[in-house]
């Protein structure tokens, strides 16, 4: 197993890193990333929820911004997840096929609302020999990414099963569920858009956001991967003003100026986040 961490150094310099160095301009996020289809998105809002937005504001996240929440991408052999990674982590796609043995996995950080927010992307190999190892490392997911290829309707039928594996080591309802159609570039037209509503049909089934994406062209790989840090982020923050001792939390800036917020009990907060408003 070859594990390795990738550390943007070196990068532009962000408006607020109190820990390590700074993350590159592309991971900065202030506004809430948008969903690709509205037909099969977990939640349709524009914002951060406004609790989240003054936590932030307050710099009072609590440890959600020292969390490295926990991705796992998996699907069929030869889809293009360890491209799909790849892409994001290291801006590079190479065309000839390696196979991922057993996993691996990459850290990329983020900011997001000022605070700093890392992903812990964890790759797992799509042959049948190896996922026996790979299954082992599904426990502790926050987000689950199951992946198929848009030119092949095979490794879409298979996502269910995949997604039923990791689901397995997990508690129901506490991960967030995404469908992620790979090699955009190999499609057009018509073909693109029959593969796509087939694939929407299916995550609606799996209570899942569907995203289409190139490792190739890069398409839609950043705006996917901001998409599940702020939603990743925005639900361990939450957690995180739920499980303090009151249900009222106090929300500082640091210098004795106290706030009091009420952290209400409300549906939307006690949803799993696979059932998101759409
Ligand atoms: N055209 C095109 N080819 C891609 C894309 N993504 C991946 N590929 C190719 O598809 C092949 C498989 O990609 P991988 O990323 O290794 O697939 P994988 O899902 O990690 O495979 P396993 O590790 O065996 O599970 C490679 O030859 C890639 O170059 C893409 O977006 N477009
Ligand atoms: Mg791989």
């Amino acid at each position: 197993m070859e594990c390795h961490h990738v550390l943007n150094t070196g990068r532009m310099r962000s408006s607020w890193t109190p820990l390590g160095p700074p993350v590159s301009q592309d991971r900065i996020i202030t506004s809430f990333p948008k969903w690709y289809t509205p037909d099969a998105c977990l939640q349709l809002k524009e914002h951060f929820h406004s609790q989240v937005s003054t936590a932030c504001q307050h710099r009072n996240t609590g440890t959600a911004g020292l969390r490295l929440s926990k991705v796992v991408v998996v699907g069929d052999l030869y889809v293009g997840k360890t491209s799909l990674i790849h892409r994001l982590c290291k801006n590079v796609f190479d065309r000839d096929y390696k196979a991922t043995i057993g996993v691996d996995f990459e850290i990329e950080r983020f900011e997001i609302a000022g605070i700093p927010y890392s992903l812990q992307i964890w790759d797992t190999a799509g042959q049948e020999k190896f996922k026996c190892i790979a299954s082992a490392y599904y426990r502790g997911a926050q987000v689950i990414i199951t992946a198929f290829d848009l030119t092949d309707v095979q490794t879409l039928e298979h996502t269910k099963q995949w997604l039923q594996d990791v689901l397995r080591e997990n508690e129901a309802g506490s991960c967030f569920i995404f469908l992620v159609g790979t090699k955009k570039d190999l499609l057009s037209g018509a073909a693109c858009e029959q593969a796509e509503a087939e694939a929407v049909h299916l995550a609606n089934e799996m209570q899942a956001e569907y995203w289409s994406v190139s490792a190739k062209t890069g398409e839609n790989v950043k705006a996917f991967f901001s998409r599940v840090a702020a939603l990743a982020f925005e639900q361990s923050v939450l957690q995180d003003l739920e499980k303090r001792p009151s249900t009222q939390s106090q929300v500082g800036d640091g210098d004795g100026d106290l706030i009091r917020i009420e952290v209400p009990k409300t549906q939307e907060n006690k949803r799993p986040p696979g059932l998101g408003c759409c």
